[in-house]
């Protein structure tokens, strides 16, 4: 009775399909997972018995942050690799620091990290083009231009810090506004990235902004979703979810095709007609069209290609840097704050901000913004001790054969990722003192004892040896022991964006608004291998008198 009852129920589609496309789904993670797993490396939250990979795999999500620490503690500060089981069935070999150099000094034709993002991005269907991420031209627009073209862009950024923080945070200089910091840091941070991406008046247009934001989202759903289906189905599957995905692209493209198109053609009117009165914008729209132009790159020269190359440049943009200044108001608004000054962080920020900015005459540049080397100190050390991304400098194996670490003796097979702990390192005793505290001025102390200690001895050669001795601790200047923009060549070529951005924001943010301290920090939460915080957590604000702003 009970099995005919069992065959009944299984003999519905809507039982015998999904039970079907789990079990195809399982065992083409496994069967595709083990021919890129190298043997002969221990694991880590690995036991013994049947199916002890998947098992392995499954439980990962809640213990991501276990297992590092085991791993960490075991393997990386002996110097050995292993390997670390991932929730999408797909494991990762995980290299201690002294391997670091091995993997940075490896061509990308062996270990790749287009290849990679095209893989876990599901490049061939989250961005609406498989040509988009397989051969990624807006990220060698991105290092080609951004660093030397940002320093003219530094009083436009101003503007937008200004204008969008005075629209969300409000003039009213009686009441106390509650503003929750995740969804208002989306807006803003949306705003000023596309202020350097497309320039006025697109950069304030909720329309395409939300379309952005939305297209973001869509990508981490279809992303999610595409692991779970066997690779047969998914070229169907893959459609499917990214229906969204089109949808959000036309939404945005409506309103940038437009402007790339005037954009195109006046660049084009400028060339044949020197006395053409037309001033070129400093965006990434132009920077893109210039390059694609120099290096004849016709197809990046379509306006409807060029509108989707925004697509990965907001993506890539956006949620990393609204988590990074999220953690960092959370940070130095906490009680839990070390307390180095006896004014809180954001006093010692505010007066920096004020004596740099009037100093300079009401203004930034370049010069005036490296010397807030108490905000830089806070922003970096945040992104240190609150890291989001747990793992880094992930590579996927492309040479055919793999690769071989001989001092190691293993070698990882074609498709196997490899990366660093991210966490770990930044949370290491050894190399942090008081690792786990957020101590926002730990790298502005260190940088005026580097100063003080060599420059003030002989000047001259010294005093420039120490100046670059300096900004090695400095927010954009990636290391070994600094890695939330990575590391090496293919270190994150935003981060001087950011660095400037998230600067004039905390410098804006304090000069014209009194900011609570909080009475306690919103906890950030474990998700997989991802370290999110509290994105419905408030802060309340308040705008300064006008007398105040300036004391
Ligand atoms: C706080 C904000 C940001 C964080 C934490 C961040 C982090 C990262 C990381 C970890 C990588 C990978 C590096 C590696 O694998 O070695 C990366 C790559 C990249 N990022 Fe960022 N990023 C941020 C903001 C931005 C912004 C604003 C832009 C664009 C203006 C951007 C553009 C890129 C590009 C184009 C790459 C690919 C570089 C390559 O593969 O050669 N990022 N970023």
């Amino acid at each position: 009775m009970v099995l005919d009852a069992i065959i009944e129920r299984l003999s519905s589609p809507f039982i015998w399909i999904p039970l079907l496309f789990a079990c195809v789904s399982i065992l083409n993670s496994r069967i595709t997972a083990r021919k890129t797993t190298p043997k002969g490396l221990p694991w880590i939250g690995k036991s013994s018995g049947l199916f002890a990979e998947t098992r392995a795999h499954i439980s990962s999500f809640n213990n991501v942050r276990q297992w590092l620490g085991e791993g960490y503690k075991k393997y990386s500060q002996n110097g050995k690799t292993y390997i670390f089981p991932d929730f999408s069935g797909k494991p990762e070999v995980i290299l201690p620091a002294s391997e670091m150099r091995w993997l940075l000094d490896q061509p990308d034709s062996v270990l790749s990290v287009s290849e990679l993002h095209d893989d876990i991005l599901a490049g061939p269907y989250a961005f609406t083009d498989a040509h988009i991420l397989k051969d990624p031209f807006h990220e060698h627009v991105i290092h080609k231009s951004l660093a030397r073209r940002i320093s003219p862009l530094i009083m436009d950024v101003w503007d937008e810090v200004g204008c969008a923080l005075d629209d969300t945070w409000g003039t009213d200089t009686e009441n106390w506004k509650e503003v929750c910091v995740f969804e208002n840091m989306m807006n803003v941070i949306a705003r000023i990235s596309n202020r350097v991406f497309v320039g006025l008046p697109l950069c304030r247009n909720e329309t395409y902004l939300k379309s952005m934001g939305a297209f973001a989202q869509d990508v981490m759903t279809t992303t999610i979703l595409i692991r779970f289906v066997p690779k047969l189905l998914t070229p169907l599957f893959g459609r499917l979810f990214a229906i969204q995905n089109h949808l959000h692209h036309r939404q945005g493209a409506a309103l940038s095709l437009p402007i790339i198109k005037e954009r195109l053609a006046n660049i084009r009117r400028k060339a044949s007609d020197p006395g053409f009165l037309w001033e070129e914008p400093n965006d990434y729209l132009t920077w893109h069209i210039r390059l694609a132009q120099k290096e004849n790159k016709l197809e990046e020269l379509e306006p409807e290609r060029i509108s989707r190359r925004l697509l990965p440049i907001n993506f890539a943009a956006i949620h990393t840097t609204v988590f990074t200044i999220t953690n960092c108001l959370f940070d130095l608004l906490s009680p839990q704050a070390v307390k180095s000054t006896a004014e809180t962080p954001m006093d010692v920020i505010r007066m920096e901000a004020q004596s740099n900015y009037f100093l300079a005459g009401g203004t930034w540049s370049k010069e005036s913004l490296a010397h807030l080397t108490h905000s830089d100190s806070a922003v970096r050390e945040s992104m240190r001790v609150s890291n989001f991304l747990t793992r880094g400098l992930l590579r996927k194996v492309v040479a055919k054969d793999g690769v071989e670490n001989k001092k190691g003796g293993w070698r990882l097979p074609y498709g196997a990722y490899v990366g660093v702990d991210v966490h770990s390192i930044q949370h290491d005793d050894e190399i942090y003192e008081n690792a786990a505290a957020f101590d926002a001025f730990r790298f502005a102390r260190a940088r005026e004892e580097e100063y003080s200690s060599d420059g003030s001895s002989t000047g001259g050669q010294t005093e420039k040896k120490s100046s670059l001795e300096s900004k090695k601790l400095s927010l954009s200047t990636t290391s070994g022991t600094f890695l939330p923009f990575g590391h090496g060549r293919h270190a994150c070529p935003g981060r001087f964006l950011v660095s400037h951005e998230l600067k004039m924001l905390l410098t804006y943010a304090t000069m014209h608004y009194e900011i609570e301290q909080l009475d306690t920090r919103p906890p950030n939460t474990w998700f997989g291998q991802h370290v999110i915080p509290d994105m419905k957590a408030t802060i309340r604000v308040r705008r300064r008198k006008a007398e105040d702003i300036r004391l």
